[in-house]
């Protein structure tokens, strides 16, 4: 078993979550301490205006160097802060754009800013880094990639299951009684979310959702949005952070008042949850929720009112429900380290299971 920290840094650029686990890639032993690194508020704008500009920006980009230096500088003050030993790093990086073609090798794109060589001379630690483009050279989505992980953690609960990952953007990881995956996107989550907070009560976010608990979903905005082709789209299928920033503007959600708007958000990232269960095999036995997402009373009583079956924190697996996309990326680290496959036709789309990740060793003197 390798000692790894896993090192995720969502879409809510909201900062850096570092989780130590023993893990040879197929199993998890010991699971240590984590914790969250926040980005400052400067480095949230400028990684923010990223987003905007990524798709015309070159590599060698002045202000994308000094955003992905700050991105890696964090990283290794996460590590570092962690304060234990380890073998290997997992570095997801920060996506500044995600634009996979599906079935057409060699035409999509997906970009996670970060330095791997200048994080493991920071910490001293191999690490492992890129997990996304091999898939997405191969025609698959690049994502979702933690899928694998659910399924390791999953083995001993009764399936079939669902896995809600509610970060910027949600993410779903069915899987059957036979071990069989269907992973993706299900759509927005807490990402316009926290846009919405931002612009009309200059917030980082809606903190236990009292605006949107004080608030009441518009019908007419929420069926505009319902009747995206996202979510009729079968899998696979993934997002870009701002892919649904247009259908917003379009629906008329931002002449909305504060209260309804975000009320309106939250029952659309609920019923877009709903939306996804159509696309899977047969219903799961209940939901259990990851993420930032399930923090928020107001997103867990519209899912409960929006699915058929319980919806549940991680928590009652017995998992923890911050740390675990860290977790997830310590795991994969390790898979890449093996040489084993990260992504399958399930979660990607890929033709067949797939490795990925790019090593960065250490040079020893
Ligand atoms: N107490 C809370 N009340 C309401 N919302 C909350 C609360 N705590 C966290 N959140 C939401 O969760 C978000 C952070 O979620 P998370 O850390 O899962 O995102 P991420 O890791 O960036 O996402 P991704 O899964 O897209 O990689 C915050 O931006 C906020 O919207
Ligand atoms: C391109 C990208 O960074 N996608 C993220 C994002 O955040 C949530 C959702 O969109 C998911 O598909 C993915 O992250 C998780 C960790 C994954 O790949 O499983």
């Amino acid at each position: 078993m390798l000692r790894t920290i896993g090192l995720m840094s969502g879409t809510s650029l909201d900062g850096v979550d570092a989780a130590w686990v023993e893990t040879d890639g197929e199993r998890i032993g010991r699971v240590g301490p984590s914790l969250t690194m926040p980005y400052d508020p400067s480095l949230r704008r400028d990684l923010r205006k990223l987003l905007d500009l990524a798709e015309a920006l070159p590599a060698d980009d002045p202000f994308l160097l000094d955003c992905q230096r700050r991105v890696t500088e964090r990283h290794a003050e996460a590590v570092l802060k962690l304060g234990l030993e380890a073998d290997l790093l997992g570095f997801h990086g920060q996506t500044i754009l995600h634009r996979p073609v599906a079935g057409r090798p060699g035409e999509g794109r997906t970009w996670q800013i970060g330095d791997a060589a200048l994080l493991a001379r920071l910490t001293n630690i191999a690490v492992a880094h890129d997990f996304r483009s091999a898939d997405v050279a191969a025609g698959g989505q690049g994502a979702p990639l933690v899928p694998v992980v659910h399924a390791v953690l999953a083995a001993e609960l009764p399936k079939p299951l669902a896995i809600l990952n509610l970060g910027g953007v949600g993410n779903v990881t069915w899987i059957g009684r036979d071990g069989r995956l269907v992973a993706f996107d299900t759509g927005p989550a807490n990402g316009p979310l926290d846009d919405w907070a931002r612009r009309s009560i200059g917030a980082d976010y809606d903190r236990d959702g009292r605006l949107a608990l004080a608030g009441q979903p518009c019908g007419a905005v929420l069926g505009r949005l319902l009747a995206h082709p996202y979510l009729a789209a079968p899998p696979p299928k993934s997002l870009d952070r701002l892919d649904f920033d247009r259908a917003l503007r379009d629906a008329g959600a931002g002449d909305l008042s504060p209260a309804d708007g975000a009320a309106t958000l939250v029952a659309f990232c609920a019923c877009a949850v709903a939306a996804a269960e159509r696309h899977f095999p047969e219903p799961p036995l209940q939901w259990l929720v990851a993420g930032g997402g399930r923090r928020n009373p107001a997103v867990m009583r519209a899912l409960a009112g929006a699915l058929p079956e319980p919806v549940r924190p991680v928590e009652v697996a017995g998992w923890d429900g911050d740390a675990l996309e860290a977790q997830a990326f310590g795991v994969l680290a390790a898979r890449v380290a093996h040489g084993l496959p990260l992504t399958f036709p399930g979660t990607t789309g890929v033709a067949a299971p797939l490795t990925g990740g790019r090593m960065v060793t250490l040079q020893r003197a």
